[in-house]
Order: structure tokens, then C-alpha cells, then sequence
């Protein structure tokens, strides 16, 4: 097969085509069998989605269709015949390409360079490169330039990078894991118009999504896996987003209830004035910021990724000792305390990246309840930490945030995504915090889960909690805050009304596409 970037133009395409089918395809790990007796066939020409709870293993199949785990049973055809790949490098030789949820570019390198890099045989590193870029990009209608640097561009150019990588390298099958997880509505709509003129063209587009809506909007079919395997692949025009919820967890979901306002005017945070100066001496990383958030509320804060968020959070948890400004916790100014001794005063925290600051892969379970808890009960009995305790009150959070693991002695490492999510909001949210800073609460985990880590939010805000939700999930932002802030370029810019706005509202005050001061 060719690794030309003309490649996929070339197929005839007929959509009744089977270009990736699997059979009987299984997967175990130690103690857990993620995948078994899966069926699939994906057709040439269509946008298939993958949807299934958290841990009923979506990512481990398309790891195994990108060559990064061994199945230990099964077949894997292409276009009719046996494959067998033992690493994404031979994946990729056989046409098979994967866009990941976190993008892999280089911020300081240009989009050609990124692009080439590790595939500078193809057509070398200058201008018959640049040429194949600019042929894809207008061949797709990516609008990417292959000059610009990367670090000029936003999360949805970015994300059209990493299309185009894998387009470069003569991808015919892509597979992209949650693509519209870091997207604003439009750039959702630009993503899905992508994806379309793939399809036209004759590929084959992979994709993972918890979104079921966005999932029946785009997908032509819908595969769903539910413990390990396929229980069903439906026509996306025959199922409403509740039948395929219905479908995913196997039994009949409630319907959500509506909630009262519960916001008192007791305030818990009042943020005054909050600056960052950036290091490199351009314009500041957060400007100007102040907001009050009282007990029974929650402040959602919108923007796209990279205007402010993470730097926010991370200022009022005491994280950036060069932020200006006064933080208030019930009445006292916190602006100069530790970190540890904020979530002693009852701050409860989850942090955006729950890689880097949320778990300890490679420590189990009951240890990860303990972790940034450890001077406070049940983690401790006197100067000691309280195993027994710390123990049991981790098999409480598996059982109340429903997360699935053989056991409280599993490794971090070893949990699905969503569920690695559901223990670190369990954890949290334990120790009734006054205060909940809460990143992304629910990014990752499946519709079910969601509307559980939902629940328990409102019920403890019902009982005083206060909380800053920072989401790029609008549904999210809108079902769960009192009020709704915008966050762009490091400063608040609008605040809105979570009855009365719309995802569409809120996404051009996001991109700064309006200049409306104020509607709430
Ligand atoms: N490297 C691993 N070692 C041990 N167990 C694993 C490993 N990778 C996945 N698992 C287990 O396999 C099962 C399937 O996980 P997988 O990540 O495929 O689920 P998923 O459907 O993608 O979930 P999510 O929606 O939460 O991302 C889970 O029980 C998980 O704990």
C-alpha cells in the first residue's frame, strides 16, 4: 500500500465497502478482560462512532486497531486480508492513523516541520512537503497553513494538525478518541464538516465519543460496546441519544430533575483583582479577575482552552506565588497560604490533568484516596495515617461514584479514564468541602456517570457547597452553574445567564466573536 498522500483520493468508494472488519477480538489484562468477542465491520466511505461507558473497553479496541496492545484472540482484516500489527508504525504502513485526545505537536516548531517530523521520507522537509500539506489541507478543506507556528494557533487548528499528520502519512482508516471533548460548538461544527469531506472522499473515520447527540448528528453508524463487547451496531438515523444510553448500560435510565435555586448570600470565595504577570513578558495571564461565590452556588466559568482556566485555578489553589491580588475564603485573605493548608481550610479540588496532579498511577487505589487528604480523617489516626480507615472510606467512594475495578488495591494505572475520574470526585468530595474548585468534573466519563457526579454536586450544593466549575462542556456549564462567566485572554469578559443562553451565545462570547458586556 502506498504512504502517498493522494492515496485515500484514489479509492472507490462504495459505501456498502468493508475496509476494517474484526472478529471475535479479545483483550485481557490481569484480572479484567476488556475486550472480548468483538465484531465490527466499518465501511469505506462512512463516520462510524464507538460509544460505551467508562471501562467497557472503547480505548483498549482502537489501541488494538492502532497496533499499540496485541490482541490474544481474534482477527483483524483490511480490505479482506489478515493483519497483524505489533506497533502504531505498522498501523500506520497499512493505512491506519490515530488523532489522540491530548494533540502531540511541537508549540516552538511550524506546522510543516511539525507535520514532517518522523515522516521526512515521504516528500522531504521543504518545499515538496509544503506542496503535499497545502494539496491535503485544500483537498479536505482543513485551512491549514503549513508556515504558521503552531504556537499561534487554537485548540481546533491544532486539533486539524493532527488530522493532517495522519492524512500525510496515507491514513484511509483514522481514528480520532474523543475528538470534541476541547471544542467549542463551532469548532464542533467545523470538526464534524471535516470529518464529512473524509468520508466523501472515501475514508473511513473512527470515533470515540460520551457526546450522543453529537455522536447521532454526524456518525453513520453507531457501534456499541457494553462489558468488554459489540452488543450492537445500529444505523445512526434509527436510534434517538436515550435508546443509545439505554443501550450502552444494558437497562432504562432515569430522566434528570429540575433543580431550585439554592445560592444564599453567605459568601465563601471572593477573588479581588486577581492578576498573573506572564514570565515571558507578554500580556498578562490573568487580568483584572474578580468574582464572589456564596454557599449553595456554583460559578461556571466558560472559555476556550488556554485563555486563563488552568491559571486560575491554579492561582486561588496556591499553585502560582507570583499572582496578585486578594483571595478571601470565608473572610480571611488565603492569597499567601500552601496549597495543603487551602484544602485543610476546606477547599476540595480537581484538577484539569488527572495525570499529572490527581492520581499516583502507580499506586493503588486506597492510597490515591489519601493523597493530598493525608493530614485529615479518615486518613489519620493521631500522627499516623489511618489505613483501615483510609481503606474502607475508599471502598465507600467505589461504591457511591460507581467506580468499576476489581479492588481498592488496583493500580491507579490500571482504571479506565472515566474511572479514574469518578475516584478522584470522589475523593474530593469527600470531607464536605466548603469550597469545591472543580476542572472538567466530569470530562471523559460516560453519560450515566455524568449525570451521577452531577447529582452529587447538586446535593451538596443544596447543603451550602460552593463551587467554580470550569468546563468546556456547555450542557455541563449551563445545566449546573447560577451564573456563567467567560474567560478570554486571561480576563472575565461577560457573564451570562444559564437559563436564558445558548451553547451557540456562549461559544461566540468564548471566541470573542461578540462584544456584549453583560446579560445576566
Ligand atoms: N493497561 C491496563 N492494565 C490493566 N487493565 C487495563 C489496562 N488498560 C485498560 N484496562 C482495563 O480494561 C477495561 C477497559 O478499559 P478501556 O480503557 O478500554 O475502557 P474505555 O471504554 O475506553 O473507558 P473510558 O470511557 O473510561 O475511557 C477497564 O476495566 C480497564 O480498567
Amino acid at each position: 500500500m502506498s504512504n502517498t498522500s493522494t492515496t485515500a483520493g484514489t479509492i472507490a468508494s462504495s459505501p456498502s465497502d468493508v475496509v476494517v472488519r474484526l472478529r471475535g477480538v479479545g483483550k485481557t489484562f490481569p484480572g479484567v478482560i476488556a475486550n472480548h468477542d468483538i465484531d465490527i465491520d466499518i465501511r469505506r466511505g462512512t463516520i462510524h462512532a464507538i460509544v460505551g461507558e467508562n471501562g467497557a473497553g472503547k480505548s483498549t479496541l482502537m489501541k488494538i486497531l492502532y497496533g499499540v496492545q496485541k490482541p490474544d484472540s481474534g482477527t483483524i482484516e483490511l480490505d479482506g486480508l489478515p493483519v497483524s500489527f505489533a506497533t502504531p508504525s505498522d498501523a500506520i504502513a497499512n493505512g491506519v492513523g490515530m488523532v489522540f485526545q491530548h494533540f502531540m505537536l511541537a508549540d516552538n516548531l511550524t506546522v510543516l516541520e511539525n507535520v514532517v517530523l518522523g515522516a521526512e521520507k515521504l516528500h522531504g522537509i521543504g518545499d515538496r512537503a509544503r506542496r503535499a500539506i497545502r494539496e491535503i489541507s485544500d483537498s479536505y478543506g482543513l485551512g491549514v497553513d503549513p508556515d504558521d507556528l503552531v504556537a499561534n494557533l487554537g485548540v481546533g487548528a491544532r486539533q486539524r494538525i493532527e488530522i493532517l499528520k495522519v492524512l500525510y502519512r496515507g491514513a484511509r482508516i483514522i481514528i480520532l478518541d474523543e475528538p470534541t471533548a476541547v471544542l467549542v460548538p463551532q469548532e464542533v461544527d467545523e470538526l464534524f464538516d471535516n470529518l464529512r469531506e473524509l468520508k466523501a472522499e472515501g475514508l473511513a473515520v473512527l470515533f470515540i465519543s460520551h457526546k450522543l447527540d453529537e455522536v447521532l448528528s454526524v456518525a453513520d453508524e453507531v457501534t456499541v460496546i457494553r462489558r468488554g463487547t459489540t452488543v450492537s451496531t445500529v444505523p445512526a438515523g434509527s436510534v434517538t441519544s436515550k435508546q443509545l444510553a439505554e443501550l450502552m448500560v444494558g437497562s432504562e435510565l432515569p430522566s434528570p430533575s429540575t433543580e431550585l435555586s439554592t445560592v444564599t448570600d453567605v459568601e465563601v470565595l471572593e477573588v479581588i483583582d486577581l492578576g498573573l504577570p506572564d514570565p515571558r513578558g507578554g500580556r498578562p495571564l490573568l487580568d483584572g479577575i474578580s468574582f464572589r461565590i456564596h454557599r449553595g452556588e456554583i460559578l461556571g466559568i466558560a472559555g476556550v482552552e488556554g485563555n486563563g482556566q488552568a491559571e486560575l485555578v491554579e492561582a486561588i489553589m496556591g499553585m502560582r506565588p507570583d499572582a496578585t491580588g486578594r483571595i478571601e475564603l470565608d473572610d480571611g485573605d488565603i492569597a499567601g497560604w500552601s496549597t495543603r493548608r487551602r484544602r485543610e481550610a476546606g477547599i476540595g479540588y480537581i484538577p484539569e490533568d488527572r495525570h499529572r496532579q490527581g492520581l499516583l498511577l502507580d499506586a493503588p487505589l486506597w492510597e490515591n484516596r489519601v493523597l493530598g487528604h493525608q493530614t485529615r480523617e479518615p486518613n489519620i489516626a493521631g500522627p499516623l495515617i489511618d489505613r483501615r480507615g483510609a481503606r474502607a472510606d475508599t471502598e465507600r467512594i467505589v461504591r457511591d461514584y460507581d467506580v468499576r475495578t476489581p479492588g481498592i488495591d488496583t493500580l491507579a494505572r490500571a482504571l479506565s479514564g472515566g474511572n479514574q475520574q469518578k475516584l478522584i470526585v470522589g475523593r474530593e468530595m469527600s470531607g464536605e468541602p466548603s469550597l469545591l474548585i472543580a476542572s472538567h468534573p466530569t470530562r471523559g466519563v460516560d453519560v450515566g456517570a455524568q449525570a451521577a457526579i452531577w447529582d452529587h454536586i447538586k446535593r451538596a450544593r443544596r447543603e451550602g457547597l460552593a463551587v467554580l466549575l470550569i468546563s468546556a462542556d456547555l450542557d455541563e456549564l449551563i445545566g449546573l452553574s447560577d451564573t456563567i462567566a467567560v474567560l478570554l485572554r486571561g480576563r472575565l469578559v461577560g457573564t451570562f445567564d444559564p437559563s436564558a443562553v445558548t451553547p451557540q451565545e456562549l461559544g461566540s462570547a468564548m471566541t470573542g466573536a461578540t462584544d456584549e458586556e453583560d446579560r445576566s
